[in-house]
Parts: C-alpha cells; sequence; structure tokens
C-alpha cells in the first residue's frame, strides 16, 4: 500500500551540516558544490535549525532591498535559519510526510531515529516523485491485471469469449433475467462432420475453418447477443431479453453464415462446412437446463441430417 511505504526508503542519508556561526557566504558556496537544497545546522551535535535554498532567496531579496548585498552583510547562518526545524521519523509513511510538507508549506524534512538522531532529510520533490512512481506502477500493474484478466476469457484459436467467459456472463444474464422478467435464450452449434474436415485437410486448415466459422458467426450478432467457444468445434450463442423464436433465428442467422462461407468439405454428403444447432430460451430457467435443452435439440439436428437448428419447445422440436 502506497501510505505504509516509509520515509526511510527514500529519504537521503547524505547530510550537510554546518555550524550557527557559519558565514552566509560560505553556507552559499557549500550548498553549490555539494549540490544540496538545504543545510543542516548543528550545534554541539544536536540540530538546531535548517537553512534552504528560500530562506536564503528571502535574505539576499531583503538585504538587496535595503541595498546591502555585500558579503559583510551576508551575516551567519543562525540569523537566517528556520528554528526548530519539523521533522518527520524514519518510519512515517510517505504519504504522512506528503501532508506535513503541504500543511506547513515546507519542502525539506529532516529525518530521526527512534532515539532521536538525525538521520536523513527528505524533500517534498523527493517524496512526490516516489509517489508518482509508485502511482505509474501500480496503474501499469493494474493494467497487466486487466489484460491477464480479458486474455483468460478469450479463446486463443477463435478469438472469441471461451467457456470461463461463458460461464460468468450465462450467470449474470439468467440473473438480469429473473430480475427483468424477461426472457434469455441461448444456441448450442457444432460443426459437421469436423473429424473428417480434420482428417482430410490437416488439423492446421481445421484450425483456420474454426476462425472463419467463428468470424462469420459473429457478423450475425445483434447487439448484446454473445459468441463463446463451448468446447471444441462446439460455440455457443448467448442472447440476452430473446424469447424461443428470437433464439431460433439467431441460431438459424449463425447457421445460414456459416454455409455461405462455402468452405468446401469434400467428406461431408453436403460438400461445404455447415453446423448443427439447437436453441432454447426462458426466463426462470436456471442457464445449466437452457443448455440441457439445447443440447437435446442439437443431437436431434445432427440425427435429423445435419446443417440445421431445432428449437427446444414445451411441447416437440420444431425445424426452421
Ligand atoms: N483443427 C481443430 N480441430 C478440433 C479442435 N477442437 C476440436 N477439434 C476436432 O473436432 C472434431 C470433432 O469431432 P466429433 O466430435 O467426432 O464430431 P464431428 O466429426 O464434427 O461429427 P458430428 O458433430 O457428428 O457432425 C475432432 O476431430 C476434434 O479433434 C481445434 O481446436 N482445432
Amino acid at each position: 500500500m502506497l501510505q505504509d511505504i516509509p520515509i526511510a526508503q527514500l529519504m537521503s542519508r547524505r547530510l550537510t551540516c554546518v555550524a550557527p556561526v557559519e558565514t552566509v557566504q560560505n553556507a552559499v558556496n557549500i550548498m553549490r558544490n555539494r549540490g544540496v537544497s538545504c543545510l543542516l545546522v548543528k550545534d554541539d551535535g544536536r540540530m538546531v535549525g535548517i537553512v534552504t535554498e528560500r530562506d536564503l532567496v528571502t535574505h539576499f531579496d531583503a538585504l538587496l532591498a535595503r541595498g546591502l548585498l555585500d558579503s559583510a552583510s551576508l551575516g551567519v547562518v543562525s540569523a537566517i535559519m528556520a528554528e526548530q526545524p519539523v521533522t518527520v521519523h524514519y518510519n512515517d509513511s510517505l504519504v504522512a510526510a506528503l501532508q506535513t510538507c503541504l500543511a506547513k508549506s515546507i519542502r525539506h524534512l529532516p529525518v530521526l531515529n527512534d532515539a532521536g538522531d538525525l538521520v536523513g532529510v527528505v524533500t517534498q520533490t523527493d517524496i512526490v516523485r516516489a509517489y508518482a512512481h509508485i502511482l505509474e506502477r501500480q496503474l501499469a500493474l493494474e493494467t497487466d491485471n486487466e489484460r491477464l484478466k480479458t486474455l483468460s476469457l478469450v479463446d486463443p484459436l477463435m478469438g472469441i469469449g471461451n467457456r470461463r467467459a461463458m460461464e460468468r456472463d450465462l450467470g449474470h444474464t439468467q440473473a438480469a433475467a429473473k430480475r427483468t422478467g424477461s426472457a434469455y435464450g441461448l444456441a448450442l452449434l457444432d460443426i459437421d462432420w469436423f473429424k473428417r474436415y480434420n482428417d482430410h485437410y490437416g488439423h492446421q486448415m481445421g484450425d483456420e475453418a474454426l476462425r472463419a466459422v467463428a468470424k462469420a458467426i459473429a457478423a450475425t450478432l445483434r447487439q448484446g447477443d454473445r459468441l463463446y467457444r463451448y468446447g471444441g468445434e462446439e460455440l455457443m450463442l448467448l442472447l440476452p431479453d430473446t424469447d424461443e423464436q428470437g433464439a431460433l433465428q439467431a441460431a438459424e442467422r449463425a447457421r445460414a453464415a456459416v454455409q455461405a462461407l462455402q468452405l468446401p468439405h469434400v467428406e461431408s454428403p453436403l460438400g461445404v462446412l455447415t453446423l448443427s444447432g439447437g436453441a432454447a430460451a426462458g426466463c426462470k430457467e436456471a442457464g445449466d437446463s437452457l443448455i440441457s435443452h439445447a443440447d437435446t435439440c442439437l443431437y436431434d439436428a445432427k440425427e435429423a441430417g445435419r446443417n440445421r437448428v431445432l428449437l427446444y419447445e414445451s411441447t416437440a422440436p420444431s425445424t426452421t
């Protein structure tokens, strides 16, 4: 967690200290030579103040206004240092330190350990940079997680939702149908004689055919309808807000689209690649039971000669 990151992780341990009697002229030189933006003022090993670039600018400005900008007038550090500087504990969190900076309008925080010894210094810039870096990393992580999550729901061969995605969406669709009282439908679609296709044309051509079939069916979907790879060469349509006739029509559109591809299949009595389907719809029915009804119809469609879709009705299945 962002707020748990302790200041000890980003403070600078390189302390540049001066005595209260150090001249301001020397203090400026020390800051410039060491490339630091603040000096800690120590007397007898005890921190008594802090001098920042801002203190120097304010000091110079005041002297300039009085026409006194010469080395003698610059004085000593104790005259311009901030006494009893606001400190943070090295276990304080990054967020707490940033809040202190903002609340007190200060940019440099000496860091103390448990014994109250000075162990480092942290600037508001350090804190903001670390904060931005951590946020960036968190964002990248979240994006990666999101991408992984999406990938884990997509079938890599067909580029459509996989079985997991189907189960998740079926649950949502079923719950929504129960809530609203409107029917939802589904259809199971299975390519005909696909083993023969693979055997004759090879597995790679089989994969290409599966991709082409998925693409052709996806192009027939209405908004809100979803297509999934149910398993092997079997696909499933999930059709929210759809009654029995709507489900039958969607399945029939899918069947017709695959036939229209006219992919040669010399081992099929039909001459081209086709599919058979079973459709079902309901309102209060559980997804599993609709799938089982659709599966029965799919089996019947195969038995009836393939390249057709059947609808599950409470009385008897009917063809299109
Ligand atoms: N190329 C390819 N083939 C697959 C894939 N997944 C499943 N199959 C094949 O699909 C074939 C399905 O065969 P069956 O279940 O016997 O069905 P079928 O030959 O289509 O016969 P019917 O369904 O009765 O018309 C098997 O040969 C599987 O190896 C895949 O990802 N790529």
